[in-house]
């Protein structure tokens, strides 16, 4: 079963009497466990997608179905259930809270949304420095740690939920390229290691491929879909 299903999907934002049409009837489909990229140029939609599938902005029309689920269907309330549950986000600004260490930010959706026992806790959050490679800069607060790093603790906390599908708008887009490339190797090697899907947006030709499934986006239209082993073996 596909992890996302969108058919027909459409999000028209309405600014008074303005209407802008964002998403045009989108279909595409994500499978599990795969390393998915929406790219296209600025205003092409890929932040709008992205939040549609995330559960923080609602369609206009059309359906999008995510781990079974009809999304559009969801209230606010059952939209952040779901949200902390089986979804993860990295952000272009890595969105840490700057007053807590790197275990802090890691542990912190595991104290606010999932509430889970202190022990449970520290060998989860333990567990991701270590897959992340940041034991050795558990303690230091988001000001002491470079791009690169503040990234690795941002990959870290949008798994320590066990999340099924981490959403990534422009995680690279901060970085050098040296430092992008490597955040979107340890991605890739997040979801070999816990099976997570990741999907993530790029203006970089170079970051988008790296994704093995790329959809092109243009006007809010998807233009194509590209699987890269595909066109590696054709
Ligand atoms: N809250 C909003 N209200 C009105 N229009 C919006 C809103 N958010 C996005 N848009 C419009 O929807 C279109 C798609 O925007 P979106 O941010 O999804 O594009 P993007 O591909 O992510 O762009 P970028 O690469 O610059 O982040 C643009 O025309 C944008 O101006």
């Amino acid at each position: 079963m596909s992890l996302v299903i969108a058919k027909d999907l459409t999000k028209i934002y309405r600014a008074g009497d303005v209407e802008v049409p964002a998403i045009r009837g989108a279909d595409f489909v994500i499978e599990p466990a795969s390393f998915v990229a929406f790219v296209g140029p600025s205003g092409s939609g890929k932040s709008t997608l992205l939040n549609m599938i995330g559960c923080l902005d609602h369609p206009t029309a059309g359906t999008l179905t995510v781990l079974d689920t009809d999304i559009a269907t969801l209230g606010r309330r059952a939209a952040a259930e779901f949200r902390g549950k089986y979804i993860g986000f990295i952000f272009q600004d890595f969105n840490l809270v700057p007053v807590l260490t790197a275990y802090e930010n890691i542990e912190y959706p595991l104290i606010m949304v999932q509430k889970w026992p202190e022990a449970r806790r520290r060998e989860q959050v333990r567990r991701l420095l270590d897959a992340v490679g940041m034991s050795a800069q558990a303690d230091k607060r988001p000001d002491q740690l470079s791009g690169g790093q503040k990234q690795r603790v941002a990959v870290a906390r949008a798994l320590v939920s066990n999340a099924r599908l981490v959403l990534a708008d422009e995680p690279t887009a901060n970085l050098d390229h040296d430092t992008a490339y490597r955040i979107i190797e340890l991605m890739k090697k997040m979801r070999d290691e816990f099976g997570t899907t990741f999907v993530f947006s790029t203006h970089d030709p170079k970051i988008m491929a790296e994704a093995e499934v790329t959809f092109t986006l243009e006007d809010g239209i998807v233009l194509s879909r590209r699987n890269h082993e595909e066109a590696a073996h054709a």
